[in-house]
């Protein structure tokens, strides 16, 4: 059965460029994708195109097979979330923000499980009276990650998710997200400028260049690229800009 797919996906920018055109995929397996691009390809666009916080110029998007048009957005979004680049922060305590999910929905606070969820993002010792505004960026990005996942989404959308971490953070939000991959079959579309988590993380890999996107296995993708862009993507070590 189809998680999120993808159908003919345009997506036209104001000034008339065409950033991909024509580019589907389908997830029909709880799985962990990177979405890897050279700079200003729009991964992160594509990102947005399947959290409904965009919109495409031509094609469709769909989750649990029914297409967006269907959906209520919130509840797209509750299954499907979410994770911004720049944490953005509920004003209020970090406690206020990881129980954002059940007071919405008026479901009981699962304190275990946020706790733990927590600990595995390296935030056991951080107070949860602390006003939310005065963390570090990193450590915004791992509440809003703790946030989005008492939800339980069966997709998480991240953008650069461990952009602003240590090395040592980096790797336990990775290990909190394969365990959530492993428990409760959250598939991860991982939006990443990092080729060493690509390859650490993904199964599959889409790789975006030239309006197009490569779905490959990872292992795949990283023995065999699948065009001459991917080539010249891993040759430069994944993070120079390719002119549009
Ligand atoms: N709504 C918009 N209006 C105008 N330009 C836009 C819009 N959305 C995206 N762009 C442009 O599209 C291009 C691709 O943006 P996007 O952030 O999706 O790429 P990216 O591959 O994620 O880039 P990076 O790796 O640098 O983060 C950029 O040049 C951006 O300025």
């Amino acid at each position: 059965m189809s998680i999120l797919s993808f159908t003919a996906l345009t997506k036209s920018l104001p000034g008339g460029r065409t950033l991909f055109a024509d580019v589907s995929a389908d997830i029909e397996e709880p799985q962990s994708v990177a979405l890897l691009a050279p700079s200003g390809q729009g991964k992160s666009t594509l990102l947005r195109l399947l959290a409904l916080l965009d919109e495409p110029s031509g094609g469709e998007v769909r989750l649990d097979g029914k297409p967006a048009a269907v959906w209520h957005p919130q509840a797209w979004r509750r299954r499907a979330a979410y994770v911004a680049q720049q944490a953005v922060m509920l004003p209020g305590t970090i406690a206020h923000n990881v129980g954002a999910f059940s007071r919405l929905h008026g479901a009981p606070f699962d304190r275990d499980r946020a706790a733990k969820l927590m600990d595995a993002a390296g935030l056991a010792a951080t107070d949860w009276e602390k006003d939310a505004a005065e963390l570090s960026g990193g450590e915004k990005q791992r509440v809003a990650l703790v946030r989005s996942l008492m939800a339980r989404p069966a997709v998480l959308l991240l953008d650069e998710a461990t952009a602003s971490l240590d090395e040592h953070s980096k790797l336990a939000v990775e290990g909190l997200l394969a365990d959530a991959l492993a428990a409760e079959r959250t598939t991860l579309v991982w939006v990443t400028h990092d080729l060493e988590q690509a390859r650490r993380v993904g199964s599959r890999v889409w790789f975006l260049a030239g309006g197009g996107l490569a779905d490959s296995e990872a292992e795949a993708f990283f023995r065999e690229p699948p065009s001459e862009a991917a080539e010249r993507f891993l040759k430069r070590g994944g993070t120079e800009a390719v002119p549009p």
